[in-house]
């Protein structure tokens, strides 16, 4: 297998099809549902809260809320519901997971994503939580995640998960590569093509990104969508506390495994960071969609599809998470 990352490749342009980038498509079809750009902002509690969440339903972005306020979740479904927004959340692991897959159940709730968000993915306490899913809410598109290998995504895929998300350890916030030895930090973007190579079914690329270009990379090696985390936390609507340090403006990022989500110290695989402030999240969403279709314009095609086959180049640079 070819090892590389988003900074080690380049796409290579084809003639321009098109007179303007406006009239490049950047949207997709999802689980069902079209959405404006293949971009979903990271389940982190400083990235994600259900005010953004209703922003972007309302203005057709994907969203994932995360699942750190677990009390909030039933009635967070019930008030889209009420709305007619799309209702995406994130479950994990643990026996009150199920419970709460009952009580969605038992009030005829039915959110159109439930994530399964976990460190390792590719474990059969993930495997039994997509089938208690799918037993009881068959109508809801479920992700899986996070897994590193073809294996796993095909294991989760056999298990009825109807995407995967691929990504262990190269997020901005995550140490999990310096704690454990393991993942895909520095190679984030060759794990995304190794996995989508055997995967019948979409795949997230979660984590690395650093640019924006770098979606289209993601596309190009295989993903569906792409999760970012670090480049949403630091707007006016980012959930992380306003910080000023000698007048500059930071907003607070941490990892969901990092002391300050967990409220401890065990098994800590993220830290916490600040990031420059960047305004309005309109602004760089808007910022992402016109440089994907001058993307778009540059793989000589009009949507999404003709990046999935530009040629490209690996100009080897230095092995890091994308820093
Ligand atoms: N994408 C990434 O690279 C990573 C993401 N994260 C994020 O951090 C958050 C917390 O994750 P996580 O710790 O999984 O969540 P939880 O603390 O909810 O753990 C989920 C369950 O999986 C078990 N578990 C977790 N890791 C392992 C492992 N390596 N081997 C065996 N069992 C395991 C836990 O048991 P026990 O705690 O007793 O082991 C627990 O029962 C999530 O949001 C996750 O996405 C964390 C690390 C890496
Ligand atoms: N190893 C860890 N990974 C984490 C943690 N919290 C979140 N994450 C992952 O990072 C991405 C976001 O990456 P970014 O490069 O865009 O900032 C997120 O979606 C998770 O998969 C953590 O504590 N440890």
């Amino acid at each position: 297998m070819e090892i590389f990352d988003y900074e080690d490749v380049q796409l290579i342009p084809n003639k321009c099809l098109i007179e303007s980038r406006s009239q490049a498509d950047p949207s997709i079809t999802f689980g069902g549902h079209h959405f404006k750009i293949p971009v979903v902002p990271a389940n982190m509690a400083t990235v994600i809260d259900e005010q953004l969440a209703t922003w972007m339903a309302e203005h057709d972005y994907f969203y994932i809320m995360h699942r750190f306020e677990p009390e909030t979740r039933l009635p967070f479904v019930r008030k889209m519901a009420k709305k007619h927004l799309i209702s995406s959340i994130s479950v994990g692991v643990k026996p009150n997971e199920k419970q709460f897959i009952d009580d969605l159940t038992s009030e005829k709730l039915t959110p159109d994503f439930i994530t399964i968000d976990v460190a390792h993915g590719h474990a059969n306490s993930v495997i039994e939580m997509i089938h208690y899913i799918k037993k009881r809410l068959p109508k809801t598109f479920v992700i899986a995640g996070n897994v590193a290998t073809p294996d796993a995504v095909r294991e989760l895929e056999d298990a009825g998960a109807d995407a995967t998300k691929v990504g262990v350890g190269p997020g901005k916030v995550c140490i999990t590569k310096l704690k454990t030895g393991f993942g895909t930090g520095g190679w984030q973007l060759a794990a995304v093509r190794w996995c989508a190579k055997a995967a019948r079914k979409p795949i997230i690329a979660d984590g690395g990104i650093r640019h924006n270009g770098d979606i289209a990379k993601s596309i190009r090696f295989g993903a569906s969508m792409v999760m970012i985390g670090s480049l949403f936390a630091g707007h006016r609507q980012s959930p992380g506390h306003d910080i000023m340090i000698n007048h500059r403006h930071f907003k607070q990022y941490y990892g969901s495994a990092s002391e300050n989500q967990k409220g401890g110290r065990k098994n800590v695989e993220g830290k916490d960071i600040l990031v420059d402030y960047r305004g309005e999240i309109s602004d760089t969403l808007t910022e992402m969609t016109e440089d994907l279709q001058s993307s778009i314009s540059y793989a000589g095609g009009s949507d999404l599809m003709a990046l999935k086959t530009v040629d490209y180049v690996i100009v080897r640079n230095t092995i890091t998470n994308g820093d």
